[in-house]
């Protein structure tokens, strides 16, 4: 877009900044080649330092018992309150050279309000550092006039005739819609609005505008910020999540699926687990004796312990390496509540949750001390019987002083409280769209016992030829894992089972055989390649090198020109994975990269980790929640496949380093994700556990 036009700069200016603010924005045009690999890099480098890209595994380890409840009397130790509130996920800005301010920028403006013409490439620093708001000079008209029936002719070219690959690379998935706009848009060009489209996007109709191919501008519409888009002020501010409630009341539990889930959808975050800090602090638990509220040794090492780990949330938050801390910890005395509140809300500007479980599920109760509190260091070797005993003691010291969140004496607090492991939930002062998404989640998991099945759709004819994505029927051994997976299926004897697929034809035609409730999601549809659908590898490293080599460097971040990212997928699946926790036994029959963003929820893999998460064809992962992980078994049925997995290569755009030959038999997955469990011919003999390897692991 001109950018000696005053209201176009503002438009250039806003752009920018907001191709800079946005993951994904920002790739130059087809005819801008020469920047490309220098933009590449760039878009690496940026995307390297947003700390949002890295997921932060969870640092609390399987232990759980944290229940310290403390007496909130000992001041905590005073923090800075000058200290810096760290505007969250700075994303550093490329320089002008590499920045894409518009979609539009290669339109010639006709319009009465420019002066500027400008027959040059897109990028917007040559005119942006040349040009003044006020050039709208003589030579510059007369240059205008001159050009105006060549800028008519171009812009009509561009309009009616634009190739896919002149399109703007920085649509995102949710605005897809507008790519079949254009096809409105040409047709519109060809009626009486023709003069109208050669104007500048600046001064053209609300009406016409919308129909035009998006652009960095538009990604703000995304229904919520993914990772390195912070669109909404709430997601800026840091915030803690302090748990309440007894022991053994699924605190842990909750905390660490939060955390994980909230790492997932791109928001930093971190468990600070009071047991783990008591434990670190002293070896001194015998036994319940060590929670009697007049212990007073004991109940000076919790305090300092419960100091310790809120000032550690909050200098974590205040280093800027995370938004959200969860405070896992039992506060429960309304002055430990308050407290946390001082600290958290009044000295340090950071938004308070409160989550209280409240459990009065004698069989939920000893569920939990049976699951987590017997394999717990407190109790090292001990007979489990003596465990319980010793834990329901534990939980009376606590009863005597809990004061569960009262709406009247602490009415400025914001919290939510948890019935019996999700039977009733109350809300109260929630606000902002954090809260409201974590109060949505947790309104959604349950603890009833139930599998996961993840299985890619059998072998395609394109898995075959080595094309990427489109939509192709399964090859012959496809159709036998087919079979192979309704006998399967059927002998696991799954209770309630439902089965999803995408709508690709490979995957629908996986399940035809098997016996159960199907859904179709267009959400588990294989992550769209945009012009490099149906190309193999090697052909889009061939026709587009720079785009080939910028998707090694960051796979995770990297857009498919027209396409999508595997950050966009993880925004696509989140509808996936929220009904999946509210679900039974479900069998999903999706894609490589779609089942892999759904493992690494499941597993907590960092975005690094994800794209290269193993997913081989003709393999169920059978996904089990145990404590607070999740059982993990890749039971492989017996026919042949290719391998589609493509390791990260050492030199970004190499595609000469072979990937695994799937029909080498490699049992153990490259990644050390998971192990492979081979079933011999006899399926039912082998997943009975008869016979076969059983090879599991368990991630907590
Ligand atoms: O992200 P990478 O590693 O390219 O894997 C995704 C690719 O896997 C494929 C196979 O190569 O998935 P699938 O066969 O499961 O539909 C492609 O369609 C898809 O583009």
């Amino acid at each position: 877009m001109p950018s000696n036009c005053t209201e176009h700069q503002t438009i250039d200016n806003e752009l920018s900044a907001s191709s800079a603010t946005e993951g994904t924005a920002g790739q130059p045009q087809k005819s801008q080649r020469e920047g490309e690999a220098k933009g590449a890099s760039l878009e690496a480098q940026r995307t390297n330092t947003n700390p949002n890209q890295i997921l932060l595994a969870s640092t609390s380890s399987s232990i759980d018992d944290h229940d310290e409840d403390q007496l909130g009397t000992l001041p905590l130790p005073l923090l800075s309150i000058n200290r810096r509130i760290p505007t969250l996920l700075p994303r550093p800005v490329p320089p002008p050279s590499t920045r894409v301010t518009s979609s539009y920028s290669d339109d010639l403006c006709t319009c009465s309000n420019c002066a500027y013409f400008s027959f040059s490439s897109s990028s917007s620093s040559a005119s942006s550092t040349s040009s003044s708001s006020s050039s709208a000079t003589a030579a510059g008209t007369a240059l205008a006039s001159a050009a105006a029936s060549a800028v008519a002719k171009k812009l009509a070219r561009s309009v009616t005739a634009t190739s896919i690959m002149d399109m703007p690379y920085n649509t995102s998935p949710s605005l897809r819609v507008r790519t079949t706009s254009l096809n409105q848009l040409k047709k519109t060009a060809d009626l009486a609005i023709e003069n109208e489209l050669h104007v500048c996007p600046s001064v053209m109709s609300e009406e016409l505008r919308k129909l035009l191919p998006p652009t960095s501008e538009t990604v703000m519409t995304k229904p919520f910020p993914i990772r390195g888009e912070r669109t909404i002020a709430d997601c800026t501010t840091p915030h803690v999540i302090a748990m309440v409630g007894l022991p053994a009341r699924g605190k842990t539990f909750i905390s660490k699926k939060l955390a994980r889930y909230l790492n997932w959808i791109g928001i930093a975050t971190r468990v600070f687990n009071l047991g783990e800090y008591r434990r670190h602090a002293t070896t001194a638990y015998k036994s319940h004796e060590f929670f009697r509220a007049d212990n007073e040794e004991a109940m000076a090492i919790r305090n300092r312990c419960a100091n310790q780990a809120l000032h550690d949330s909050c200098d974590w938050l205040l280093s800027g390496q995370g938004s959200i801390a969860v405070f896992d910890a039992t506060n429960s005395t309304r002055d430990r509540r308050q407290l946390i509140h001082d600290i958290v809300v009044k000295q340090h500007g950071f938004r308070l949750f409160f989550v209280e479980s409240i459990c009065d599920d004698p069989q939920i109760i000893e569920q939990n001390i049976l699951e987590v509190k017997v394999s717990s260091p407190d109790y090292l070797n001990m007979n489990t019987e003596l465990v319980v005993r010793d834990f329901l003691q534990r939980i009376e010291h606590y009863e005597e002083r809990y004061q569960p969140i009262d709406e009247v004496t602490e009415s400025h607090l914001s919290f939510m409280k948890v019935y019996n492991a999700g039977k009733k939930v109350v809300v109260y002062n929630n606000e902002g769209h954090v809260e409201s998404r974590i109060v949505y989640y947790l309104m959604n998991i349950h603890i009833t016992p139930r599998t996961i099945y993840l299985t890619r759709h059998g072998e395609s004819e394109y898995n075959l030829s080595g094309l990427i994505g489109g939509d192709s029927n399964l090859s012959a051994r496809g159709h036998q894992y087919a079979n192979a997976l309704s006998t399967f299926i059927a002998q696991q004897q799954i209770d309630g089972l439902r089965v999803w697929t995408s709508w690709m034809k490979r995957a629908i035609q996986t399940v035809a055989d098997v016996k159960a409730p199907q859904e179709r999601w267009k959400a588990l549809n294989e992550i769209d390649a945009g012009h490099c659908e149906e190309m193999t590898y090697e052909q889009i490293k061939e026709k587009f090198p720079e785009e080939f080599k910028a998707r090694d460097v960051n796979k995770f971040a990297y857009r498919y020109p027209r396409g999508e990212s595997y950050e966009d997928l993880v925004a696509r699946l989140e509808p996936v994975i929220m009904e999946l926790e509210r679900q039974g036994n479900v069998l999903v029959v999706s894609h490589q990269a779609v089942l892999r963003c759904l493992f690494a929820y499941f597993l907590d893999k960092s975005a690094d980790e994800l794209p290269y998460l193993y997913v081989p064809l003709h393999t169920v992962i059978k996904l089990t929640p145990v404590a607070y992980g999740c059982k993990v078994e890749h039971i492989k049925l017996p026919i042949d496949a290719v391998d589609t997995h493509r390791p990260k290569p050492k030199i970004p755009g190499d595609v000469s380093e072979p990937g695994l030959d799937g029909l080498s038999g490699e049992l153990v997955a490259p990644d050390g994700v998971g192990k492979v469990l081979i079933v011999g011919d006899d399926v039912a003999t082998a997943t009975n556990g008869n016979g076969g390897r059983v090879d599991v692991q368990a991630h907590q």
